[in-house]
């Protein structure tokens, strides 16, 4: 895929905005929301596409995200209550997540101006298409179709709660050039698809079936692996000091696709990608700022990658 070197880049998360009720406190969370926020933390003009309620919490998501550099123009109001999730905590910082039912989020529209933004944005990362509601999913479809096709289309499957089936991950594979999944997530494409292969050998299948450039797999502590049709990379996950392991997943998709837009290799942007997640895990909720030497590493690798 072909990406002119500018920055920053236009950097767009799609879907569910929100506040993660952690037993540490109320943070802004919803995968696609914490995508965003890492990327404006990493120097991107990001946006989130979504919709807030017209109450108290709507007018404080949009008011949270102005003061992490967030442009808020793309966030609808909407009548219904904004979105919020009970996060509770295994032993290990592991999260489940209870999610509202009917909340904002659900009711994506779009206007003019959003879809220019789809036009001209860097890389795009949606959850699914599995939204409960027509409106949001159709919302969701536009702005995919939308964008440019030298455009990142992250498909960052996130099947834990939403409403999915066959037909819904196949579609949302067909509209993506990067799949990012856990092991979890894996499994469940190998049961969907019937893959009774290994890991890579799924992986594979995917790449080719769906024509993707790339296909990130994490596995927690374990580590994570990047494949595209002729390059691989699997690292090992930095041991952390978990705290909680909320918001992980969302880190890594935003430093591996920043880390791509600005030309790193496949090798650096899983380097980066894992030792940013792994922060995360070592810190409160899923969007705190990561450590300066991260940040200075790979800004100082892109312009090796400039100079090349
Ligand atoms: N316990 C841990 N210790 C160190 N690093 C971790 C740990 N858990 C996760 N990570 C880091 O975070 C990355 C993403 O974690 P994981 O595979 O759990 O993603 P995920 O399931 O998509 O996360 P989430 O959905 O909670 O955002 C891992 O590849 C690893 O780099
Ligand atoms: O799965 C969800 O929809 C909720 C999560 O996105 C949660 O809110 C979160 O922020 C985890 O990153």
């Amino acid at each position: 895929m072909e990406n002119s070197f500018k920055t920053p880049f236009s950097i767009v998360g799609i879907g569910e905005i929100l506040f993660d009720n952690l037993p540490s406190g109320r943070r802004l969370g919803g995968a696609p929301a914490n995508f965003a926020i890492h990327c404006s933390l990493l120097g991107a003009e990001s946006k989130v596409v979504s919709s807030v309620g017209k109450d108290a919490c709507g007018r404080e998501i949009i008011e949270q995200l102005k003061a992490k550099g967030l442009n808020t123009s793309c966030i609808s109001v909407n009548e219904h209550p904004t979105g919020s999730v009970e996060v509770k905590l295994s032993p290990e910082g592991h999260p489940e997540y209870i999610i509202n039912e009917n909340a904002a989020w659900d009711y994506i529209s779009l206007n003019r101006q959003t879809l220019e933004v789809a036009e001209n944005c860097d890389a795009v990362c949606f959850g699914s298409l599995a939204q409960r509601n027509e409106t949001s999913r159709k919302s969701i479809l536009q702005f995919l179709d939308a964008a440019g096709k030298n455009c990142f289309k992250v498909f960052d499957v996130n099947v834990r709660q939403h409403y999915y089936s066959k037909e819904i991950i196949e579609n949302s594979l067909k509209l993506a050039n990067i799949l990012k999944l856990n092991d979890e997530e894996l499994n469940l494409f190998q049961q969907m698809f019937a893959l009774k292969d290994k890991k890579l050998k799924a992986i594979d299948y995917l790449l080719d079936t769906f024509d993707l450039e790339l296909v990130a797999l994490t596995l927690g502590d374990k580590g994570s692996v990047m494949v595209s049709k002729d390059d691989i990379s699997l690292i090992k996950a930095e041991p952390a000091e978990v705290k909680d392991t909320v918001g992980a997943g969302d880190c890594f998709t935003a430093v591996m696709v920043y880390s791509l837009l600005c030309r790193l290799s496949i090798e650096e942007a899983n380097e980066f990608a894992s030792r940013a997640a792994s922060f995360v895990c070592s810190q409160d909720g899923a969007t705190p700022r990561l450590p300066e030497n991260i940040l200075a590493e790979m800004k100082n690798r892109q312009k090796n990658t400039l100079q090349k």
